[in-house]
């Protein structure tokens, strides 16, 4: 991988031979036809992907991108910086949203310091080139040397996982401030005006949420960001942290592994990642409907359809922990139900 034309070019489609034959062994299980509906459709796209020889024993992981952003001097978030920096540590022990619910689906946690505003972390994977990112209102996040170098050193991080037994990947990240240049790049990419993307992230009052419109909308105007160009919106109005989600999704996609989306910034990457490389797409499982005020919008630009609605608003990747449950259901259909065969009935197929 040593461009990114080399990363997209390894982007395989799906074998849809393989589908086709997973789609004909699960109409042969012992239950009536599509009777467990979007898990078959999972199973189905899974065995098409070329990383998966089979779908069982799957060891899970979700890559947790943490960065700080210069835009936060502009006042568009009411948490302190320094949370960044203690979430991470608190990432490492286990005590997050993310880590609990990723435990609870036997799914492991790798928090990856991409621009922390801090010194080394000890014994924390990094791949940090600056504490923070440039403020987006006044200037790019960054240049897009550091926004390719960035996507390609985490999408090797990925292959390095994939490596070492690693099947399913999920994406979460940490970052205050971070839903204001998601805004922006989803405002560039589904070319909308702020106000119909712009939400309270980690809870701004109301009150302050026109102010917060103002900034994504000056940071466009500043930048003026390319809307057919993902790496220019990544450098421009982006942040580390989103050039790392979109770095692990097109990783992912070059192992011909799936990899589990989570709320509002993953949409923002996803979008980013579906452009550079429109195969990743069929790697991408979306996890949850984010709360967040411009999921709608983004998730039709995905047109990815979302399999849980809890009304998350955490990010950090605890929608994709959740949702790594629901692929393990998947593959627990697939590998261990009877088969009506084996079983003396014969079931005709439902009508398509
Ligand atoms: C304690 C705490 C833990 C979090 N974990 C994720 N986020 C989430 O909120 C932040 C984005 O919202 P905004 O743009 O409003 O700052 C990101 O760090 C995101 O991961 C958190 C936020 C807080 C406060
Ligand atoms: O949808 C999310 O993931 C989200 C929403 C608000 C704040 N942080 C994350």
């Amino acid at each position: 991988m040593q461009t990114l034309t080399d990363l997209v070019a390894s982007i395989r489609p799906l074998d849809k031979q393989k589908m086709a034959q997973a789609a004909d062994y699960i109409e042969s299980l012992a239950k009536p036809a599509k009777s467990l509906g979007r898990l078959e459709v999972m199973a189905t796209q899974l065995a098409g992907m070329r990383g998966l020889s089979h779908l069982d024993n799957l060891q899970k992981e979700i890559i947790v991108m943490c960065a700080d952003h210069g835009v936060f001097d502009e006042g568009v978030a009411v948490t302190p910086k320094e949370v960044t920096y203690i979430q991470a540590l608190n990432m490492q022990k286990g005590l997050t949203g993310v880590c609990v619910l990723a435990k609870n689906s036997q799914t492991s946690v790798l928090p990856v310091d991409i621009g922390i505003d801090c010194e080394p972390i000890a014994d924390m994977v990094s791949l940090k080139l600056a504490r923070g990112c440039g403020n987006i209102a006044r200037g790019p996040a960054m240049s897009r040397q550091d926004a390719e170098q960035l996507l390609l050193a985490s999408a090797q991080l990925v292959k390095k996982r994939a490596e070492e037994g690693v099947s399913i990947f999920g994406v979460g990240e940490l970052g205050i401030a971070n839903t204001t240049p998601a805004s922006a790049m989803i405002s560039v990419f589904s070319d909308c005006d702020p106000h119909d993307v712009v939400g309270i992230g980690a809870n701004l009052p109301l009150e302050r949420l026109q102010h917060k419109e103002s900034i994504v909308r000056k940071a466009v105007h500043i930048n003026r960001p390319d809307g057919n160009d993902a790496v220019d919106v990544l450098a421009k109005v982006g942040g580390y942290d989103l050039v790392g989600m979109t770095g692990v999704i097109l990783g992912a996609g070059a192992c011909g592994l799936p990899v589990v989306l989570d709320g509002f910034l993953s949409y923002a990457a996803a979008i980013a990642a579906c452009q550079i490389a429109p195969e990743v797409k069929n790697y991408c499982i979306p996890s949850h409907f984010s709360a967040e005020k411009g999921a709608q919008r983004a998730l039709e630009h995905l047109n990815l359809k979302p399999y849980l609605y809890l009304d998350l608003r955490l990010g950090e990747g605890s929608g994709a922990a959740i949702a790594m449950s629901i692929l393990s259901a998947a593959c627990a259909m697939y590998c261990h139900m009877g088969l009506q065969a084996n079983s003396g009935f014969s079931l005709p197929g439902s009508p398509t």
